[in-house]
C-alpha cells in the first residue's frame, strides 16, 4: 500500500531535480550519502528517541544524555565510524552533551595550542575517551573580556610546577559545558605569572576528577551552575563552575605552542602571534556558521510544510479554504528565511575552506591571513546566529497557535539555539571586532597597501563612492553585477562615513566607543555583502540537474533583494540607489516569491531531514498533521487520568463552595 502523503501534490509541482538539489545542499554526493546513512541509523535506533525529553526532570534528562552519549560511542566503535561520521552521528542525536565540548573544543584546543610532545601525550587518551575534557575559559566576572580573566597560574621554579588558583569569587570558572558533572580534564585559561610578572592569559591542561572514582581532586571545587532557559533544551548540558585552591600541575601541562616557560621560569614568546591562544574560538565560530544553516533549515522546513497543510479563509462554493502558504504576507515572511538557509549553507562551505586555508598557512608560519579569518568567522558567526535565532521565532509565528505546542519542535529548537548569540563571543562584541578590522582597512587605503580577500572591494572605493545604480525596470535587479555593486557601494560608503566621523575624535578609542552603534551597522553591511557575494560565486560553478541552478538563482535574488528592502534606509541614505530603484527591487521581490511558491516544499525536502531529526509534528514528511496532533495530545501525562491529581484537594473545595455558602 502506498504511504499517505498530504504533500504529494505540492511535490509534483517542483520544477527541479530534487536528488541533485540534495547533493548541492550536502556539498557533494559523498557527503549526501554519508549523512543520509548516518541520519537513518540514528532515526531507527530507539535509544535515540527524543519525543519525550521536554517532560523529563533535569536529573532524568541528564541521565538520558549520558545514556545516549554512551550508546553513540558504542555505535561509533562497533561500526568503526570515521571521525567525520562520528561527528555526524552526534549531531543527528541532537541533544547537547559534554561530548560536544570534548570533541569540539578540548581536543581542538590541545591540537591548536599544544606542542607535538603534548599532542603525543594527550590526544591518544582523548581520542579513546579515556579522559574527557572541556574548555574552561569564561569566569563568573568575565566572559567577553578574555584579557580580564582572573584565575592565576603561577610558576614555582622550586618544584617545576604551576600553582593554579582562584583568587576571588569572580574568578570562579562559570559556564563551561561538560564541566559540571562529567569532565575529568579541562583546558583552563589562566593568567601566567613567572617571577612575579604577569604574561597574560594562556591555556593549561588540568585534571579535575579522579579517573577511578570520578571525585574532584584535592583543591578543586566543581559543580553544575543550574537550570537554563526552556524545558529540555540546553539543560541536557552540565554547564559548570570551578574553583582552584592552589592546585599544582607540572610545567609541561601549559599549552606551549604560542609561548613557553623554561625550567628556570623564563617566559619565551615565540614568533607565533599571541592571538593563536584564541584559535579554538575561531575554529568553533566557523562551525557555528554551518550549524546556523542547519538550524534555520530545520525551522523553515517545519514552517513551510505546515503552511502548505494549513488552510484558512477563502472557501468558494464549499471548496477547500486557501493554503496559508499562498498568502503573500506568509510568503514574504517565509521565503526570505528559506533563501537565507541556502545562503548560510554556501557561506558556511566557503568559510570552512577559508579556515582550512588559514590553518595550513599557520602550520607554515604564514600568519598573514589570520586577521581576515578572525574578522570573517567573528562577523559571520554573529550575523548568521542572530538571523537564525530570530527566524526560529518567526517560524513559530508562521505556524500560528500550533507552533507554540512543544511537539511542533520549534520552542525547543529556539531554546537550544538562542545561546549561540552569546557563546563563542557575544554577537555585538564580535561585530565590533569586525568593525575594528574594517576601520583599519579603510585607514590603510591611501598607503598603497591593497586590500585583499573579503575587503578587496575597498580597493575600488574611488569607483564605489560615486557609482550610480543603473536599474530602470524591476527585472534589472536580476543582474548579479548590479546586486553586487549595490551591496559593495553600501558597505564601502558606510565604512568610509564612519571612518570620517572617527577622525573627528582626538582620542580614537573614545570615538570608537561613541560611534559603536554605527560601527555595528557597518560590520553587518560588510557581512551581508560577504554572504551575497559567496552565493553569487556559488552560482558561477557548474551545477548539474534539471532546474537546480535556476532555483538557486531565484533564491539568491530573494536573499539579496529582501536584504535590500529591509535595509533600504542604508542604501538610499548612502546614495547607492534611489527610492524609486528601491521600489523596483520590492516589485521584483514579489515576482520572485511567486516563482519560489511551486518549489517551496521540494526546496525544504532537499534538506533531507528525517522526521526524527526534525522532531516536529507540524513538519513531518507526510504532512498528516491533524491526526498526529490529535493522537499526541492523548499521550500527555495530564491525560493519564480523566480526573486530574489535585482535584479532591484543590478543585472540588472551590467548586463546592456555593453549596457551603448556600448552607450558611
Ligand atoms: C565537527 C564538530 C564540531 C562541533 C563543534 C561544536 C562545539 C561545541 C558547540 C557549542 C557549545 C558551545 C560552547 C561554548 C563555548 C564558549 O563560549 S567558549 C568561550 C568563548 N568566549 C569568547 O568568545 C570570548 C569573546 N572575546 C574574545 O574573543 C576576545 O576577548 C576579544 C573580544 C576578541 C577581545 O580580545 P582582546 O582584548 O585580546 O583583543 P583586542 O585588543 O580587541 O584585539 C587585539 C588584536 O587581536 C585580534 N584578535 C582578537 N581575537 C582574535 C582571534 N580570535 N584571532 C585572531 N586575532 C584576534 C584583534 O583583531 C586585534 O588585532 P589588531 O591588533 O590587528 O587590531
Ligand atoms: C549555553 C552557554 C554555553 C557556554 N559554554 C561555554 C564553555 O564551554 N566554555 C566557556 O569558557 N564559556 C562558555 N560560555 C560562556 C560564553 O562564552 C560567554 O557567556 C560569552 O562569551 C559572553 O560573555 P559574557 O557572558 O561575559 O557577556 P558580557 O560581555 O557580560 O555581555 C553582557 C552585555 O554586555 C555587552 N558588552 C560586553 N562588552 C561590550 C563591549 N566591549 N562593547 C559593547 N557591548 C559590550 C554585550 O553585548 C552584552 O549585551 C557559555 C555560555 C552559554 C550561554
Amino acid at each position: 500500500m502506498e504511504a499517505l502523503d498530504y504533500h504529494a501534490e505540492e511535490r509534483r509541482k517542483a520544477e527541479f531535480n530534487l536528488d541533485e538539489m540534495k547533493i548541492v545542499w550536502a556539498g557533494s554526493r559523498r557527503n549526501y550519502e554519508l549523512s543520509d546513512r548516518v541520519a537513518r541509523l540514528v532515526a531507527s535506533d530507539p535509544v535515540f528517541r527524543k519525543d519525550n525529553r521536554t517532560m523529563l526532570t533535569r536529573k532524568d534528562l541528564f541521565k538520558d544524555t549520558l545514556r545516549k552519549a554512551a550508546h553513540a560511542w558504542k555505535r561509533i566503535i562497533d561500526l568503526r565510524l570515521s571521525e567525520e561520521e562520528a561527528n555526524m552521528l552526534r549531531s543527528y542525536v541532537d541533544q547537547p552533551a559534554f561530548t560536544d565540548l570534548h570533541w569540539g573544543m578540548f581536543i581542538p584546543a590541545i591540537k591548536g595550542q599544544g606542542t607535538s610532545e603534548q599532542h603525543e601525550k594527550w590526544l591518544p587518551m582523548a581520542y579513546k575517551m579515556q579522559i574527557i575534557g572541556c574548555y574552561a575559559q569564561t569566569e563568573l566576572g568575565h566572559g567577553s573580556n578574555v584579557q580580564g580573566l582572573e584565575t592565576t597560574a603561577t610558576f614555582d621554579p622550586q618544584t617545576d610546577e604551576f600553582d593554579l588558583h582562584s583568587p576571588t569569587l569572580t574568578s570562579s570558572k562559570w559556564w563551561p559545558g561538560g564541566l559540571g558533572k562529567v569532565s575529568t580534564h579541562a583546558v583552563v585559561y589562566a593568567r601566567l605569572i613567572t617571577g612575579g610578572q604577569d604574561h597574560g592569559v594562556h591555556g593549561f591542561i588540568v585534571q579535575l576528577r579522579g579517573l577511578d572514582d570520578h571525585l574532584p581532586l584535592p583543591g578543586i571545587t566543581v559543580g553544575d551552575i543550574g537550570m537554563k532557559f526552556g524545558s529540555g533544551a540546553y539543560n541536557s548540558m552540565d554547564n559548570g563552575l570551578l574553583r582552584f585552591d592552589h592546585v599544582r600541575i607540572p610545567r609541561n601541562q601549559m599549552l606551549m605552542r604560542v609561548s613557553q616557560v623554561t625550567r628556570e621560569g623564563k617566559f619565551v614568546q615565540s614568533d607565533v602571534p599571541r592571538q593563536l591562544v584564541y584559535g579554538t574560538m575561531v575554529y568553533v565560530r566557523q562551525t557555528i556558521v554551518s550549524d546556523a544553516s542547519c538550524a534555520l533549515a530545520r525551522a523553515v522546513c517545519i514552517a513551510t510544510r505546515y503552511s502548505a497543510v494549513r488552510r484558512q479563509f477563502g472557501s468558494q462554493n464549499g471548496g477547500p479554504e486557501i493554503q496559508v502558504i499562498d498568502y503573500k504576507t506568509q510568503q514574504s515572511r517565509l521565503f526570505p528565511l528559506l533563501a537565507s538557509a541556502y545562503a548560510f549553507r554556501f557561506v558556511g562551505e566557503w568559510l570552512k575552506w577559508l579556515y582550512t586555508d588559514v590553518t595550513q598557512r599557520l602550520q607554515a608560519n604564514d600568519f598573514s591571513t589570520l586577521p581576515e579569518a578572525h574578522a570573517c568567522t567573528a562577523g559571520l558567526k554573529s550575523m548568521t546566529t542572530s538571523v537564525t535565532a530570530d527566524a526560529i521565532e518567526e517560524c513559530r509565528k508562521l505556524c500560528g497557535g500550533h507552533g507554540y505546542l512543544s511537539n511542533s519542535g520549534l520552542p525547543e529548537l529556539f531554546a537550544v539555539y538562542i545561546p549561540t548569540c552569546t557563546y563563542e563571543g557575544d554577537n555585538v562584541v564580535l561585530l565590533l571586532q569586525v568593525a575594528r578590522f574594517l576601520m583599519k582597512t579603510v585607514s590603510q587605503l591611501g598607503s598603497g597597501k591593497k586590500p585583499v580577500g573579503t575587503t578587496a572591494y575597498m580597493g575600488r572605493a574611488e569607483h564605489l563612492m560615486q557609482c550610480r545604480c543603473e536599474v530602470e525596470m524591476a527585472q534589472d535587479w536580476l543582474k548579479p553585477s548590479t546586486i553586487l555593486e549595490a551591496f559593495e557601494a553600501r558597505a564601502v560608503r558606510m565604512s568610509i562615513a564612519c571612518a570620517k566621523s572617527l577622525g573627528k575624535f582626538s582620542n580614537p578609542e573614545d570615538g570608537f566607543a561613541e560611534l559603536s552603534p554605527d560601527l555595528v551597522e557597518v560590520a553587518i553591511a560588510h557581512c551581508q555583502l560577504i554572504v551575497v557575494s559567496k552565493f553569487l560565486e556559488k552560482l558561477q560553478q557548474d551545477i548539474p540537474g534539471k532546474g537546480v541552478k535556476r532555483q538557486l538563482e531565484i533564491l539568491c535574488n530573494v536573499y539579496a533583494l529582501h536584504l535590500l528592502h529591509k535595509h533600504l534606509g542604508d542604501f538610499v541614505a548612502t546614495g547607492c540607489i534611489t527610492p524609486n530603484q528601491g521600489a523596483l527591487a520590492n516589485e521584483q521581490l514579489r515576482l520572485l516569491y511567486a516563482q519560489v511558491r511551486p518549489n517551496a516544499i521540494a526546496l525544504v525536502d532537499a534538506f533531507n531531514y528525517t522526521d526524527h531529526y526534525l522532531g516536529s509534528i507540524l513538519g513531518c514528511y507526510d504532512g498528516n498533521v491533524y491526526q498526529k496532533l490529535y493522537q499526541e495530545a492523548w499521550k500527555d501525562p495530564l491525560n493519564d487520568t480523566v480526573v486530574p491529581d489535585g482535584y479532591l484537594e484543590y478543585l472540588r473545595p472551590i467548586l463546592k463552595q456555593h453549596i457551603r455558602t448556600a448552607r450558611l
